[in-house]
């Protein structure tokens, strides 16, 4: 299998001065209620957003003010109660699960805290089961691995499991493995939470190199002030709303 989103950009458009870019994700009036011993609990009030290609946005806020669940509804892992959300011009917000699940695999890539990566497994092996479970033909898969991982910046780090890594360079093969097959938006919950201030400055270099080079939109949630600097946008929540 090809890589379908190698058309995106051709030599020519990268040519051409800098035109209006183009929206990825728009999301208009999103709540979500959880229902909570038989009452509504509304966690997501009115959401407008938008994130357009190549751009890397952040949603910030105090624990508990709605951030993750807000991602995982623009993940397609959760569904809004109310509103809409367009991904690539699909309506995200009336779609079944499979449908979703289908876009997700093909166009998304995830992030989360904790890194999640298989501990048996060495950086190479990670990416590369990534790429597996995308259901990219094997014949890719070397190349890639190796790009990827040189991307985040761990071509001396390849065969290391990840015990044997820093969390930052953790952080890097899990950046690397949910880049591998090509997705249009990268999601990522919290990914500087577990590292230091250095590394986190790292991770957002990565960040900014793979929106560069890959043309991936990112979308992340943060507690730290310290990263806000390199956003594009940063929508700040406050109890289910932006202010
Ligand atoms: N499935 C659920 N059922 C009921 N309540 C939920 C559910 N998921 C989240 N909540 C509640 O929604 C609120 C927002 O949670 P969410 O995890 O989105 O916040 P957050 O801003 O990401 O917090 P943190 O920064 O601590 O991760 C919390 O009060 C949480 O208890």
């Amino acid at each position: 299998m090809a890589f379908p989103q190698e058309a995106k950009h051709t030599e020519e458009q990268q040519l051409e001065p800098a035109v209006e870019q183009r929206s990825l994700l728009t999301v208009t009036n999103v709540e979500r209620i959880f229902h909570v011993g038989g009452s509504p609990l509304h966690v997501l009030k009115g959401i407008r957003m938008e994130l357009k290609e190549s751009q890397l946005v952040m949603l910030r806020g105090r624990s508990g003010s709605g951030k993750t669940t807000l991602l995982n509804c623009l993940g397609g892992l959760d569904t809004p109660s109310k509103g809409e959300i367009l991904f690539n011009g699909l309506p995200f917000h009336s779609m079944s699960d499979d449908g979703r699940t289908l876009v997700r695999r093909k166009d998304m890539g995830f992030i989360f805290q904790a890194f999640a990566l298989m501990p048996l497994l060495s950086a190479w092996e990670n990416v590369e089961l990534s790429l597996r479970m995308a259901g990219v033909s094997r014949t890719l898969w070397k190349e890639r691995v190796a790009h990827c991982l040189e991307l985040v910046g761990l071509e001396k780090r390849m065969h290391h499991r990840p015990f044997e890594l820093s969390g930052g360079e953790q952080q890097r093969v899990a950046i690397a493995k949910a880049i591998a097959h090509k997705p249009m938006l990268l999601l990522a919950d919290e990914p500087t939470a577990e590292l230091d201030s250095n590394m986190s400055a790292q991770i957002m270099a990565v960040f900014q190199n793979i929106i560069r080079t890959e043309q991936v939109s990112i979308c992340m949630t943060t507690h730290d002030p310290t990263i806000l600097e390199v956003a594009d946008h940063v929508y700040e929540m406050v109890d289910g709303k932006f202010i």
